[in-house]
């Protein structure tokens, strides 16, 4: 059982009605002070969080099987990270690496390049949020291949900037009415075994993307395929297996950059350091951040150390990039990782709620899919008898997840995927508490 800093009691506990007074409180302050374009999914405020639990501020503990969004694998306040973040954050809070550089940033950049896929030599460059590491990584691409068209996929989420909304293939909620998006961007299938032609294999679905690209772009004006090994905000889409190796060696052969976006799939989230190694695939660059830091803002593109190298001096950076307090959490976080083999677990949690899941669709015609890898699954919730999806019922059952003390996300393109994304360090009685009300919560009469 790993140590929870916060030394919250590890079980759910609800004392008040939810939102209770204070929540209630802070809703109204936030009601006159905070944009209304932020959303939450939750109505309670956070009082402290840590191993599988969230305890607001009216007292209540909450079942958490969201991380933040895939972000506090380690739990949040795990030991490690805060014993890192308080010896570092009494020395230096800030320097800027571009003006006075540190040691913590050099140590993350060296354990990027022996934890991220691949054994050739890689270098990286560290920034605050998934979307600027992957907004750098198309720069480098385009810097390192002297071409500009970049290649993203159905279903692709890669954040909420002007580059990464043109690669996001979701119009609402991330980018309506926010263009005109950058240029050079085109969309190409991917492989979505549960949608894609009955018996279509990996290699197949490839072509399909291959052919497009051929035929929309052409390869040799491609600077960069992005692709999340396993989609994240599309749905949890695990691809067909041999779809990325194809994909990844139509790269290779084209002088085309393999850009692997692993902001939610990295990290031991899905059972191995990052999800690019359970299909054997070496991405040219790797885009991280959300479980690199537990909780701190902190991302990175990490590749190969040629075409890391191609920029100009002084073509990467930013104010903040690789701040020293974020980076002493990343070192915690990561050490985390390695001393309890979070991949290992990951794994198991991966066998609970799978095995649960699809107990659970053989009696549950709603289910259609069960599918994701480690502690990133999810249910693809159709009506019965179809695949169409049932974005209502999806939203339903969230919600008594959200009213019976369990936090659970929703995601995918038609809205009907509830995903569950717990702390790598959650217990597995709590595991399975949170399964036993999402069963509840997705059952007709539930
Ligand atoms: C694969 C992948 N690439 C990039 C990003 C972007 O990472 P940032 O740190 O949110 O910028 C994500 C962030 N996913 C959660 C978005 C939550 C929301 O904004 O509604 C991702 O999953």
């Amino acid at each position: 059982m790993t140590a929870v800093s916060t030394e919250i009691p590890q079980r759910r506990e609800l004392v008040t009605e939810l939102p209770g007074p204070r929540s209630r409180e802070l809703a109204e302050r936030r009601s006159a002070a905070v944009a209304a374009g932020v959303g939450s999914v939750m109505p309670v405020y956070v009082a402290r969080a840590g191993g599988g639990i969230v305890e607001d501020v009216d007292g209540n503990r909450l079942i958490d099987l969201g991380s933040g969004i895939a972000v506090t694998s380690v739990g949040s306040a795990a030991p490690r990270v805060v014993e890192g973040v308080r010896q570092q954050v009494g020395e230096s809070t800030h320097t800027c690496f571009m003006v006075t550089p540190y040691e913590g940033y050099v140590d993350v950049c060296e354990k990027l390049a022996e934890v991220t896929p691949g054994d050739h030599a890689k270098k990286s460059a560290l920034f605050n949020s998934g979307a600027e590491a992957v907004e750098n990584a198309v720069k480098i691409a385009r810097y390192a291949t002297g071409r500009q068209a970049v290649v993203a996929v159905d279903h692709a989420y890669h954040g909420r900037t002007n580059l990464t909304m043109a690669l996001t293939a979701k119009a609402m909620p991330y980018k309506k009415g926010f263009g005109p998006f950058a240029s050079d961007v085109y969309r190409v299938p991917t492989s979505y075994p549960f949608r894609d032609p009955e018996g279509m294999t990996g290699e197949q679905a490839a072509q399909r993307a291959i052919l497009a690209a051929d035929k929309a772009i052409g390869a040799d004006q491609i600077a960069a395929v992005i692709i999340e090994p396993i989609q994240g905000e599309g749905g949890f889409i695990v691809p067909a297996p041999g779809f990325l190796s194809a994909l990844a060696a139509w790269c290779k052969d084209n002088g085309i950059v393999f850009i692997a976006d692993e902001v939610q799939s990295g990290f031991c989230r899905t059972g191995a350091w990052f999800a690019s190694d359970h299909e054997d695939v070496v991405p040219d660059l790797v885009t991280t951040a959300k479980g690199i830091a537990g909780g701190l803002p902190l991302a990175a593109v990490t590749g190969r150390a040629e075409l890391m190298d191609a920029v100009h001096g002084g073509g990467l950076g930013g104010t903040y990039g690789g701040n020293p307090v974020a980076c002493a959490a990343a070192l915690g976080a990561i050490e985390t990782m390695e001393a309890e083999d979070l991949a290992g677990r990951a794994r198991e949690i991966e066998t609970i709620i799978g095995d649960r899941l699809r107990e659970l669709q053989a009696t549950n015609p709603a289910i259609g899919d069960v599918r994701g890898r480690g502690a990133m699954m999810a249910v693809e919730v159709v009506k019965p008898g179809t695949k169409e999806p049932d974005a209502e019922l999806t939203a339903a059952a969230a919600k008594r997840c959200h009213e019976q003390g369990v936090i659970a996300l929703t995601c995918g393109t038609y809205g009907n995927v509830l995903r569950l994304l717990p702390p790598l360090v959650i217990s597995d009685d709590l595991l399975r508490e949170g399964l036993d009300v999402l069963a509840d919560a997705l059952s007709p009469k539930g």
